[in-house]
């Protein structure tokens, strides 16, 4: 089967110690019918045989032998059974280790697309609950399977070397438990998935409920949330007991056919004795292994509803291990240049799933160049600005940086050539001056304060009340929408890439702070070419080109003049902005 052969390719290293622990397991287990086999000789020789008087009084060395015997053994199998747990508990805890950190970047290395299609909450309960449902399995439910049947088989060859009759007898009622058992494993399998599907769900309402908590409380939807996840607290319940109470309709049936093996004993083994087909030793061997076969048959139920959900954790987390991402990186470790920053649009056609977003878009930018990028909500700035560092791929046509097509690129040279302010910032939970120096951990305190003032962003740290030292929550938690995006902006320009995209940076300063932002920009001492999605024609008019982007296509390019002269789409928010309030003016620039 695939999921244990993959199991097994991951248990590389600690292999021998999981073998290991399953032998001794079976050797434990085996174990078990040393005492009852004592108990049958001491009931027989000194209890219940012909000569049982003549031998107590004749033979206590060997009844305080066997008596010691049995501690003996007892000790020895408690000890076993320590030392056979941590085995297991060893190398399932190895090999989680080991997997955990293969998922972790297995997920790291996905491409935007995996991240576009997976939900947070999902990936989580991979990580985290679906792993420790396989490795409960590992170390728990095989070994339970292994004893249960090693002590199974143990019991019935014993049973079987004193009467083949009535062992027959016992075994009477395997087949309808192993039928019982059967139709509940059918049943029960999808709702397991089911399940499982639900808690992700959960985990996603309420991973999104607390990282969005805050947009929940400024619309005061509180209610609605609770609601909502109260709706997937419920769901996830419904199923949970759904799945339980489908075992318990099977319990009873299991039970009672458990219970039927000392009710066969006491008949056929009572009748047996009597007729003298076996001693009373005998029977008493079978009546104290009798848990040793009904045990199993009970327990049968609980070990395939483990195996169910083992089964369907492993298959969520098999799903990550072999998802491959279409844009993969490699790491490769060669010798990374630096580029020049010369980027060619070559038309390029740019489509999530069947939506077409960028369509024939066809420029080049210098090295050197600062371009602004221009359009309305939705045309495609992002999309555009995405292709570069291979975010995604092109559909058609090409995207190609210093002549070089990027899917040639090597991603770990490309990306490490592009300085990058996103228009979602996303600060950690660090000190300021960690986060400046994200990319680059090396950076001098003195250098991020540089870069930091170049981005309008040193006075307003200094004034906080530890300055750079002051750490700031998750996501940037404590700091106003331009404070944010001023240390964003800081955080690209101190990598100092001969590339630096930055999507809508300036969109939440004010005009004075975005002034100072563009002199910085122009003023950088180390070369570099810009690329700028902005709104304001403030911020696009010091560019050397502008692009106007309008339903993925582009519709105008040209300087701040030209376009002016050419009065279109860049014309129209000239007025608008410069004009502004009263002023309507339409997408053809008439009013
Ligand atoms: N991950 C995605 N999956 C599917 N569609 C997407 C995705 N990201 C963006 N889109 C769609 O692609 C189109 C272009 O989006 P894009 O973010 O590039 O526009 P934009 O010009 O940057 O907009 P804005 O100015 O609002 O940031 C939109 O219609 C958007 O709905």
């Amino acid at each position: 089967m695939f999921e244990i052969k993959w199991l097994w390719q991951n248990l590389e290293g600690n292999r021998a110690r999981y073998i290991v622990a399953l032998c001794l397991s079976v050797v434990g287990s085996s174990l078990t019918i040393v005492n009852p086999y004592i108990s049958q000789r001491i009931v027989d020789t000194f209890i219940a045989g012909d000569h049982a008087g003549e031998n107590l009084a004749t033979g206590r060395g060997l009844l305080i032998a066997l008596c010691l015997g049995m501690i003996g053994f007892s000790l020895l199998r408690t000890g076993l059974a320590y030392f056979t747990t941590m085995q297991y508990e060893i190398s399932s805890q190895n090999m989680m280790y080991n997997i955990r950190i293969y998922l972790y970047n297995k997920i790291q290395g996905q491409d935007r697309d995996y991240y576009d299609r997976n939900r947070t909450g999902d990936l989580m309960t991979k990580m985290t609950g679906d792993l420790d449902m396989v490795r409960h399995s590992m170390a728990w439910i095989f070994k339970t399977i292994i004893e249960s049947l090693t002590i199974f088989l143990a019991a019935v060859i014993y049973f079987l070397t004193i009467d083949v009759k009535l062992t027959l007898w016992m075994l009477i009622l395997s087949p309808p438990i192993f039928v019982v058992a059967f139709i509940f494993a059918k049943k029960v399998r999808p709702m397991y998935i089911d399940l499982r599907e639900r808690l992700s769900q959960l985990n996603t309402t309420t991973q999104e409920n607390i990282s969005g908590n805050r947009v929940v409380k400024a619309f005061a939807r509180e209610e609605f949330e609770i609601a909502k996840f109260t709706e997937k607290n419920v769901n996830y319940a419904v199923a949970n007991k759904k799945a339980a109470l489908v075992w318990l309709d099977y319990f009873p049936y299991l039970e009672t056919f458990a219970q039927g093996f000392n009710v066969v004993l006491m008949l056929a083994g009572g009748y047996y004795v009597m007729e003298g087909r076996i001693t009373f030793g005998e029977f008493t061997a079978f009546s104290s292994l009798i848990w040793a076969v009904s045990n199993p048959m009970r327990n049968i139920g609980i070990i395939i509803n483990d195996i169910q959900r083992f089964f369907a954790s492993l298959s969520k987390i098999v799903d990550i291990y072999y998802a491959r991402p279409a844009i993969a990186n490699d790491h490769n470790p060669v010798e990374r240049r630096r580029y020049e920053g010369r980027i060619e649009f070559d038309h390029v056609r740019f489509k999530y799933d069947n939506a077409t977003v960028l369509d024939d878009v066809s420029f080049t930018i210098e090295p050197g160049e600062t371009i602004a990028i221009m359009g309305a909500t939705g045309s495609g700035k992002t999309s555009l600005i995405n292709l570069i560092p291979r975010f995604y791929d092109v559909a058609a046509g090409r995207v190609l940086v210093d002549g070089r097509d990027v899917r040639e690129l090597e991603l770990d040279e490309l990306r490490g050539n592009i300085g990058m302010a996103t228009q979602d910032v996303l600060l950690f939970s660090d000190t300021i001056d960690g986060n400046i120096a994200y990319g680059d951990p090396d950076l001098p305190e003195e250098d991020a304060k540089a870069y930091a003032a170049l981005a309008a962003a040193h006075d307003f740290i200094v004034k906080m009340p530890e300055g750079y030292d002051t750490v700031v929550g998750e996501r940037g938690v404590g700091l106003s929408g331009g404070q944010k995006q001023r240390i964003a902006l800081a955080r690209a320009l101190a990598v100092q890439r001969p590339i630096l995209i930055l999507d809508d940076t300036t969109s939440a300063v004010d005009l004075e702070t975005e002034e100072h932002i563009q002199r910085s920009l122009r003023d950088l001492e180390y070369p570099c070419t810009k690329i700028i999605i902005a709104q304001r024609v403030s911020t696009t008019a010091q560019a050397d080109r502008i692009l106007i982007l309008e339903g993925g296509r582009l519709i105008e390019e040209g300087t701040h003049a030209e376009l002016l002269a050419k009065r279109g789409y860049y014309y129209d928010v000239f007025m608008l902005q410069n004009e502004g309030i009263g002023r309507q003016v339409t997408v053809n620039g008439q009013e």
